[in-house]
């Protein structure tokens, strides 16, 4: 993987040009670039991925003027200052306008090759840190309930009323309605929103380790435990645990997280001790718990407990009004998500999704919004986009049941991945085509050819 680029000024002409080849001998997965006057060198910084600048503090003409400036444009730049004398002062002047380090003349190679290579595994250290985060957006961090109908005002105030309250509260609606982000919310307005919120969607673990996933084990306690685990109760500790889908757990289960709220203490498989813990426990249900009570399957006084307080979210079908808030919402999150610009919904869109049907709920809708942000080329979502995706194809679907001969099909295929790649990787470099061709590993030419066939303007993404 190629590292940013270096860029030298220095009114020594003869060093940049010295220090230009040996950094280019050593440091060969950086480009190095000399800049004539420290107009140039901005203009470096501002248009390309600039991770060093090597310059000669008296070419800063006032001060550290271009200090600034280069670091306004660019606030991860490592600026290295070339000083006339080494001293504590220059030094402490240096650092403290921001410059990343110092060189005193005459600059030997060893210092140089040494300062810059360090600067450069800063700059990775810093674009690898960039590339996690970008990863990570898109988790749950800042979502809001989203939505004015009376319904969800209603909803919004019940989070409110119960979120200090500290007891159980049972979170009831249908598949993809919302459940989680309710209880998400309820920690996140509650005096633990600092600490842990964590889920557990108790059907997707099988009944023998649901037990020990809760309650934690002791190393040996059973075959495979072969070292000793917390459990999701104490990780929760502080926080949240929201039990999902509780509706279907075992009767034995069942038993031992009675006990375990009403003494606040559990005890851990295979051990002797009790432990203490502070964890607020929701469940959600989009099962009718009721019935469970009269036939037996679920115990009541559990039931009980878990609802001290109750939640009922609403299905989409009882709040259309919502749907074209929430349609635009969960796009412009999916086009986030995938690194591109936000895309409008067409009118004639919310229209269609207003009147249709969402047995999946919410979830339903934030899935069909993720494949439209993927497929639909332009900035506008389109009734066409949507009928393609709804049909269960992605892709150029004009003649709906044909297969096309599969030259053409696989050329479609892949200029619409295209076409998504280079948004996303364009938008993660903020249009910097450099950057984008040294993170996709292609040239900058291949890269530049293949934007332009896909008439992608890089300007939109500055
Ligand atoms: N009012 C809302 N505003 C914004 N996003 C929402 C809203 N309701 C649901 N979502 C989103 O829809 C998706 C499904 O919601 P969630 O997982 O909370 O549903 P659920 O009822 O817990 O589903 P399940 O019963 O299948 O577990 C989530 O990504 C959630 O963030």
């Amino acid at each position: 993987m190629q590292d940013g680029v270096i860029v030298l000024l220095d009114r020594d002409r003869e060093f940049a040009r010295h220090a230009a080849s040996l950094l280019g001998r050593k440091r060969p997965h950086a480009p190095v670039k000399i800049a004539a006057n420290a107009r140039e060198a901005l203009e470096y910084v501002r248009d390309e991925d600039v991770w060093v600048l090597v310059a000669d503090e008296r070419l800063a003409e006032v001060g550290h003027d271009i200090l600034a400036q280069a670091l306004a444009v660019a606030p991860d730049l490592a600026v290295i200052l070339l000083t006339d004398e080494a001293s504590l002062e220059k030094a402490v002047q240096a650092l403290r306008a921001g410059a990343y380090d110092f060189l005193a003349r005459p600059v030997a190679d060893g210092p140089l090759l040494n300062t810059v290579g360090n600067a450069l595994e800063r700059g990775r250290l810093l674009e690898e840190n960039r590339r996690l985060k970008r990863k990570l957006s898109g988790g749950h961090g800042e979502q809001i309930l989203v939505g004015e109908s009376p319904a969800m005002r209603r909803l919004r105030s019940a989070v409110a009323a119960v979120a200090d309250a500290d007891y159980g509260v049972l979170i009831r609606g249908e598949s993809g309605a919302g459940k989680e982000l309710v209880a998400r919310a309820i920690h996140g307005q509650s005096r633990r929103k600092s600490g842990p919120f964590v889920a557990i969607n108790c059907p997707a673990i099988p009944e023998q380790l649901l037990e020990s996933e809760l309650f934690g084990h002791l190393k040996g306690a059973f075959t495979g435990a072969v070292r000793e685990r917390k459990g999701l109760i104490l990780e929760a500790q502080g926080g949240t645990l929201l039990l999902d889908e509780i509706g279907d757990i075992s009767l034995a289960t069942q038993t031992k997280l009675l006990r375990c709220l009403q003494e606040r203490e559990l005890r851990p498989l295979g051990g002797e001790q009790t432990v203490r813990f502070d964890t607020r426990i929701l469940a959600s249900t989009n099962q009718n718990l009721e019935a469970k009570l009269a036939d037996g399957s679920f115990r009541e006084d559990l039931f009980h407990r878990l609802n001290v307080l109750s939640i009922f979210v609403s299905p989409l079908r009882d709040r259309r009004e919502d749907i074209p808030i929430l349609a635009q919402t969960l796009l412009s999150a999916a086009c986030r998500e995938i690194g591109l610009p936000v895309k409008e919904i067409a009118p004639e869109v919310l229209g269609y999704l207003a009147t249709r049907q969402w047995p999946g709920n919410v979830r339903e809708m934030q899935n069909i919004m993720r494949r439209l942000a993927v497929f639909t080329e332009g900035e506008t979502v389109t009734m066409r986009a949507v009928r393609q995706i709804e049909a269960g194809n992605g892709l150029d679907g004009e003649d709906q049941g044909r297969i096309a001969p599969y030259k053409e099909a696989k050329e479609s295929v892949l200029r619409h991945f295209t076409a998504v790649y280079l948004r996303q990787i364009l938008a993660s470099t903020r249009g910097n085509v450099s950057a984008a061709a040294r993170e996709s590993g292609l040239s900058r030419f291949a890269l530049q050819e293949l934007i332009k066939k896909a008439g992608i303007r890089t300007s939109q993404y500055r």
